[in-house]
């Protein structure tokens, strides 16, 4: 070969290389592209259920990663409780897009996986080790990158990607871009967590630690939809204590207090997840009912009644302090059908009050329903049955 075609192969061989790196470099940088939409995502998540979504589904479609996991602490259940809240009834889409998420009551099954906080572990997959993160049925992985989740130096879960690719976590491989996640959806973490906590501080009765008014008036708008959309019925009481002054007047305001706290709690226990209650304001409170065709609600509204008359509290001094309830009951009937949420929503409560003002005047202790029997037979699903 001579001297000229020896420069050309050269020249040739350069530019291949040339080649390689620039395409190297476009691919990197429209990964560090996507990484940082997906970064913008997650800093901006509304609530934890968003967030756990875009780390266990829009993740790994962004990045095509064949199985991604998470395992996260959850002593106190509180993680668990935010997610029921948050997700709607029955809803099996959505259950489903949480596939992938493990709550550990205790950080055994992850804490052997990490030689440092600081650093995410890459290397072949190895079924004893990593079989329980990713669970079955999995795709036949090759290799794995484990990322440690940490807030304030301690161990608070792990994110595990998998690929069939032996090659795409290697050991050598660098981890920065992982680093950088894994520090951004622990702080992310936190933040969610922070902020539920924060909104259900205003959303909660401090006293007896039902919601509030504030997250009753917002529920009530949203069931008042759903009833409307699936042709459901949905009842609403209206509760408040009798003679609750004289309570106060005879056995201290504490008394008081801890009677309202009894009220809220057998009130709670009567009812089903997914119904509604809430502390109207002093000694009121309101619960809904969805669902609930008016003889049923009618027999919770009694039972409830008849356990706050047999509860009576009874003092550290001895003296019972009797308490009885009065409740109102109203119907979101096939009439009010029409019209904003909101008015609809109001009309209901507003009925539900009427019907309670008769339950008073009626000598108390006692369930009255806002119309007489004929029209409670409006009620949605008795109209469906005439169909
Ligand atoms: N202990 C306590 N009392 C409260 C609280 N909020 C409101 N109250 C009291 O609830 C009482 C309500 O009294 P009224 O509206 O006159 O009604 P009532 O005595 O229950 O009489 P009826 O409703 O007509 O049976 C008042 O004495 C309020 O001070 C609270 O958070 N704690």
């Amino acid at each position: 070969m001579d001297s000229s075609s020896e420069l050309e192969a050269e020249n040739h061989k350069l530019r291949q290389q040339l080649e390689s790196l620039l395409r190297e470099a476009r691919s990197n940088e429209d990964k560090m592209r996507r990484f940082e939409q997906l970064e913008h995502r997650l800093i901006g998540a509304r609530s934890m259920a968003d967030l756990l979504r875009l780390l266990l589904n829009e993740y790994r479609d962004s990045f095509g990663i064949d199985c991604v996991t998470l395992a996260l602490l959850d002593r106190d259940q509180e993680t668990s409780g935010l997610l029921d809240a948050e997700r709607p009834r029955d809803d099996q889409a959505e259950r489903a897009q949480l596939d992938g998420l493990t709550l550990l009551h205790s950080l055994t099954p992850i804490e052997d996986l990490f030689q440092d906080l600081g650093h995410p572990s890459l290397g072949p997959f190895n079924e004893a080790l990593h079989r329980p993160l990713f669970g079955t049925p999995s795709p036949a992985l090759a290799s794995v990158a484990l990322l440690p989740l940490s807030r304030h130096g301690e161990l608070i879960g792990s994110l595990h990607f998998g690929s069939i690719d032996p090659s795409r976590y290697e050991r050598a491989a660098g981890t920065q871009l992982l680093e950088r996640l894994a520090a951004i959806v622990s702080i992310c973490l936190d933040n969610a967590i922070n902020h539920e906590r924060l909104k259900r501080a205003g959303l909660s009765d401090m006293l007896t630690g039902v919601h509030n008014r504030r997250y009753f008036e917002h529920r009530s708008q949203i069931e008042v939809s759903q009833a409307r959309r699936y042709q459901h019925d949905l009842a609403c009481l209206f509760l408040d204590l009798d003679h609750f002054k004289t309570v106060n007047d005879s056995f201290g305001h504490a008394a008081g207090d801890t009677v309202l706290q009894r009220i809220a709690h057998i009130i709670q226990s009567q009812l089903r997840v997914g119904d509604t209650v809430a502390r109207f304001g002093g000694e009121e409170f309101v619960v809904l009912l969805p669902q609930a065709p008016a003889q049923h609600a009618r027999d919770i509204a009694e039972r409830i009644r008849l356990s706050i008359s047999a509860t009576p509290l009874a003092l550290p001094g001895g003296e019972i302090v009797p308490i009885s309830v009065s409740i109102g009951l109203a119907m979101l009937a096939t009439g009010h059908l029409s019209g904003e949420p909101k008015t609809l929503a109001q009309t209901l409560v507003n009925e539900a009050d009427r019907a309670l003002y008769s339950a008073k005047a009626g000598g108390r202790n006692r369930v009255v329903c806002s119309s007489p029997e004929p029209r409670l037979g409006e009620s949605l699903s008795a109209v469906r049955q005439a169909v």
